[in-house]
């Protein structure tokens, strides 16, 4: 098997082949040295399988797994470094904490003396600080994965696995640990490996997106760049075909509860109130249905957002047959619409040409 160059930008490189029964695994991956990477596929396509083998939980038939410039596994050379010396942090669906150890002795457990000083700002920045006494067993499936992540991050890890963190919570308890694992995943500079079938979780979290398909990875990159593939509409089509765009707020309208942010080639949208400072960064998402297109701002609209773009390119859609995929470009942000294929004929709209694009202000959804 001949072995891609390693890339320096990149945290792990991996070229992995298993036979599970009648499943075959074949997977070449290489993850990003920074931000999180989602692993994303339907139920039974080889999530699971990969991370095991990359966590060393699994042997495979042949290849290899280079963490940075150290060779993890490698079939030919006969290497395979043990689970607990490869420098990962590994947090699987359950919290597998020691039951007869209290939370602060389940977090200091293999801890590094050189991870003290990091200890209480994890503990703060995932909330546990009041439960450091407790025994897991009183814990709630939140509070246990929290813990758990928490231990992981103690180790001192270079690259931090998590295998459908969320799975089995509740809906509020589901978004409240997501609040807690963007605010981590922003904060802390370690790759992280991120396994789900949840689009509107990857959306929220991800940075890149690997999509695994019958043990097969189809699609990499980053998601914001894939999201823009007409191509892979019907395949992300759980992504709810969308846009993710970057702004920062610039002000605050307390009358209208509205809040004014500023894309990167300036041009600004109101969004409903986000309570974060002027220059902060925010992520937005704009469903490809809440977007309409004008030669120009119309007078006389309830539509709050107008953005001046050029049509970069116009597709039939594979989803449906009576509407095109528009994809358009404005600064070095591009943004997707999904219009009937008659009004793109009427308004006569073609590839290079200007056009408004037309928000409601309540398509936007700010990144947590
Ligand atoms: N030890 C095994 N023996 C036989 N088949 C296996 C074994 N382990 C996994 N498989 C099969 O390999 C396939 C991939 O399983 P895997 O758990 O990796 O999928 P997944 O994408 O993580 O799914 P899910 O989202 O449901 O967790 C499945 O068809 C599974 O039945």
């Amino acid at each position: 098997m001949s072995e891609p160059s390693l890339e320096r930008n990149h945290a792990l490189d991996c070229r992995l082949q298993k036979r599970l029964g009648e499943f075959d695994l074949d997977i070449s991956l290489a993850v990003p040295a920074s931000g999180v990477t989602a692993l994303f596929g339907q139920s039974g396509s080889g999530k699971t399988s990969l991370l095991r083998l990359i966590a060393g939980l699994d042997r495979p038939d042949a290849g290899y797994v280079r963490l940075g410039e150290r060779t993890l596994t490698d079939v030919a050379g006969r290497t395979q470094v043990p689970v607990h010396k490869r420098q990962l942090g590994i947090v699987f669906q359950e919290a597998r904490l020691f039951p007869h150890y209290r939370v602060r002795g389940n977090l200091t457990y293999g801890m590094p003396p050189s991870a003290r000083s990091r200890f209480d700002d994890l503990v703060t920045l995932l909330g546990i600080g009041h439960l450091l006494e407790r025994l897991p067993g009183t814990l709630s499936g939140g509070e246990a994965r929290r813990v758990a992540i928490g231990r992981a991050l103690l180790t001192h890890p270079r690259l931090l696995l998590l295998d459908e963190p969320l799975t089995g919570l509740d809906g509020e308890r589901k978004q409240e640990l997501l609040r807690y694992l963007v605010r981590l995943t922003r904060e802390i500079d370690i790759p992280v490996v991120y396994v789900s079938h949840d689009t509107a979780e990857i959306a929220t979290i991800a940075d890149h997106l690997a999509l695994v398909e019958q043990g097969r990875l189809t699609a990499h990159g980053q998601l914001d760049e894939l999201m823009m593939r007409l191509d892979l509409t019907d395949r992300l089509g759980g992504f709810d075909a969308a846009t993710r765009l970057s702004a920062k707020v610039v002000d605050h309208d307390s009358v209208y509860s509205l809040t004014r942010v500023a894309l990167d080639d300036g041009q600004t949208l109101r969004i409903p109130a986000v309570d974060q400072p002027p220059g902060t960064p925010v992520r937005l998402r704009v469903g490809v249905r809440d977007v309409a297109l004008a030669h120009a701002m119309p007078e006389g609209t309830s539509y709050r957002n107008g953005i001046t773009t050029t049509i970069e390119a116009i597709e039939a859609s594979p989803q449906e047959p009576s509407a095109n995929e528009v994809r358009l470009r404005f600064g070095e942000q591009r943004l997707r619409a999904r219009l009937t294929r008659q009004a793109c004929e009427e308004m006569q709209l073609t590839e290079g040409k200007t056009a408004v694009a037309l928000i409601r202000s309540v398509a936007f959804d700010s990144r947590i």
